[in-house]
């Protein structure tokens, strides 16, 4: 992966961890660190900051692919375990400096045909975490999602939408804010990386989308949230297709008519297709839809991405 892009790719998160109040040296404890933006930042980290001691949590479900740390097997420490278990999650908390949460259950699709493993996750996990970094005082950086916003206008994503089973429950564990430690919450967008840590994870190929931004200089407590800028790619699953290629600033306002809130009739209609046509397509086939709708004609990813870092 080119220094380029990797630092494009993980601008959004390691400038948080890298404020002026944080130590030089930080024992990290990084949940879902196997997933696909998790698997993305420990690489980074471990070639970036070597100085930092990264000890991953992850329960290796569908989504997790251990194979995807290989590379950095011997630089970190490995821990395979659920972040809803509050014994092992305490141990781990109280032995590091900061905790950077990826473990959850991320396909908002699926959150539509069974809510239960998102509950369990995204929520006891997540206050599991929340408890045990609150208890032993640790910095902790929540990584969400920018579909709590639902289908606002990206130049104004001022209030949340949830509207599914994923989003609901994203949006309630940020109302866990309150845990008198030091937090920072970003919320990722759709992104794309080199190569894909989920075996479920479609070829960037057949990618579309976009983003994710946030303030120069985040707050060293506080919320980082997307908007504006175009920052990473991801191969699969989420929308905003129609911002690949987009420069930064301008003219990433999302085309009217994907303004409209998404009609839960046509969730079921895409997963009606999703299990005729594989899993893979479901949110290509749907962005695809609503996005020629606009005019808008997808580029081929590699020269978005290429057009992307010759912008940056
Ligand atoms: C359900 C569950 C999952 N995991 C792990 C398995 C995976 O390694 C990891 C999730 O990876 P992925 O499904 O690839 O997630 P990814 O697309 O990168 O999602 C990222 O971006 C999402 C927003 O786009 C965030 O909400 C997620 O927290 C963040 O991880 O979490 C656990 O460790 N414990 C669990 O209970």
């Amino acid at each position: 992966m080119s220094d380029a892009l990797t630092k494009t790719i993980l601008r959004g998160i390691m400038p948080c961890l890298l404020a002026a109040e944080i130590q030089q040296t930080m024992r990290m404890l990084v949940t879902g660190g196997a997933g696909f933006i998790g698997a993305n930042f420990v690489h980074y980290t471990v070639r970036e900051h070597p100085e930092h001691q990264i000890t991953v949590l992850d329960a290796l479900t569908y989504a997790g692919n251990e194979a995807s740390l290989a590379p950095v097997r011997d630089r970190i420490e490995f821990v395979h375990g659920s972040v809803a278990d509050a014994e092992l999650v305490d141990r781990l908390v109280s032995g590091c400096d900061v905790g950077v949460h990826f473990a959850a259950e991320s396909h908002n699709d699926n959150s539509l045909r069974d809510p239960s493993p998102f509950l369990q996750t995204n929520i006891v996990g997540s206050f599991t975490l929340l408890e045990a970094v609150r208890a032993h005082g640790v910095r902790y950086h929540h990584i969400s999602t920018d579909e709590v916003y639902g289908d606002l206008e990206l130049d104004d994503p001022a209030k949340f939408t949830p509207e599914t089973p994923y989003t609901a429950r994203a949006t309630a564990i940020e109302r866990h804010w309150l845990v008198r430690t030091t937090w920072v919450v970003a919320r990722v967008a759709t992104s794309c990386a080199p190569w894909p840590a989920s075996p479920t994870a479609a070829s960037p190929r057949r990618s579309s989308t976009t983003s994710w931004a946030g303030r120069p200089s985040p707050p060293a407590s506080g919320t980082w949230s997307g908007r504006g800028a175009v920052r990473h790619l991801q191969p699969h699953r989420r929308r905003r297709a129609h911002l690949l290629g987009g420069r930064r600033g301008a003219g990433l306002r999302r085309p009217r008519a994907l303004g409209r809130r998404r009609d839960p009739s046509e969730h079921r209609r895409a997963l009606r297709r999703e299990d005729r046509d594989g899993p893979r397509l479901l949110n290509s086939v749907l962005d695809l839809i609503r996005i020629r709708a606009t005019g808008f004609r997808p580029r081929d990813w590699r020269d978005a991405l290429s057009g992307y870092l010759a912008d940056s």
